[in-house]
């Protein structure tokens, strides 16, 4: 069910004191206000300034006229998010800004949890995002509510709330906002799915955040459950796994196994076509000789003896 603020932060239960990370945008902002109201002078802002934008200087002015007002403690971080080689704007802005945040946090040992603001329209996004990537169970958990990340616990407070909800509240609370110019820009999936994608469910499933929610909450269950799965049996097969006891799984399981150990082990995600490949080569190896060197994440995978080996 989607919940106002309130309902929202009434049942957000952080160990204090609390950072929230906060972009100037209508949904952190909400954020900062609520938990700010909620638990006074055991609150702090952490913003991150996004040097390549145009628009960071103005995001920057909002969250300092903001904290000052509410007398909330403002931190603020320089980040350069320059993208590398095949990676996206958007990827790189929330690595460095991830990265800023966890130096923000490091260098301020009090702070005893974080939150994000992102919400029931955000995690619609997320999913349907999944979808237009053909991710598995994984992808389509979408964002999870709590996590811990460098031994602090973080949280999304307002992932039951709706963008307009939150919207409807600021302007009840006379608060102001910076809109982010770039959440505009066509030319990213992610504006497209929210310009033309959620009118569409809005009008079509009435419940839509909610069943979608749910549906993110099973597909992280299952997750979770092949993850457990994996961990047996790549037990069972060793590590590197060895090519006699992949051999004695299903296909689907062989997959499940070699998919994670790739993942935890060398951090690297097979594409279908390279799992594909992978596995078939598995099922043909039957004999001394037969050799196994093929492309696979960004790496490759080549028969060891009796094991498979990554290197890249
Ligand atoms: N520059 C930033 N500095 C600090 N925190 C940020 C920054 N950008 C985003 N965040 C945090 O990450 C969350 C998700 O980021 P995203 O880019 O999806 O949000 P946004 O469009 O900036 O939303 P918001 O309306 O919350 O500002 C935000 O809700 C906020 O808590």
């Amino acid at each position: 069910m989607t919940l106002s603020i309130e309902s929202a932060i009434k049942s957000f239960n952080p160990t204090l004191p609390l950072a929230v990370a906060l972009s100037g945008g209508a949904d952190s902002t909400a954020l900062l206000i609520a938990c700010a109201r909620r638990w006074p002078g055991q609150v702090h802002a952490l913003h991150v300034h996004h040097g390549l934008q145009a628009a960071a200087d103005g995001f920057e002015a909002h969250c300092r006229t903001l904290c000052t007002r509410w007398g909330i403690p403002l931190r603020v971080s320089h980040v350069n998010a320059r993208p590398s080689a095949g990676q996206s704007p958007e990827d790189a802005a929330r690595q460095a800004r991830y990265g800023a945040l966890d130096a923000m946090l490091a260098d301020q040992p009090l702070i005893r949890s974080m939150a994000l603001a992102q919400h029931a329209d955000d995690q619609v996004e997320t999913i349907v995002l999944a979808l237009s990537r053909g991710a598995g169970v994984a992808g389509l958990a979408a964002m999870p509510g709590h996590w811990e990340r460098a031994g602090l616990p973080w949280h999304r407070p307002l992932l039951q709330v709706s963008s307009e909800d939150i919207r409807r509240w600021l302007r009840a609370q006379g608060a102001a906002w910076v809109d982010d110019p770039s959440n505009a820009d066509q030319r990213y999936t992610r504006n497209r799915i929210r310009k033309h994608i959620l009118p569409a469910l809005e009008a079509t499933f009435a419940q839509f955040r909610d069943t979608f929610a749910r549906s993110a909450e099973n597909a992280a269950q299952a997750a979770e459950l092949l993850d457990e799965l994996a961990q047996q049996d790549l037990q069972n097969t060793g590590n590197p796994p060895s090519i006699k006891a992949l051999q004695t799984l299903s296909r689907a399981r062989q997959a499940n196994a070699l998919r994670h150990w790739l993942r935890t082990t060398h951090a690297t995600t097979p594409s279908a076509a390279q799992l594909g490949e992978l596995l078939d080569q598995v099922a043909a190896c039957t004999t001394r000789g037969h050799r196994i060197r093929l492309k696979v994440g960004h790496g490759f995978v080549e028969r060891k003896d009796g094991s498979l080996d990554w290197y890249n």
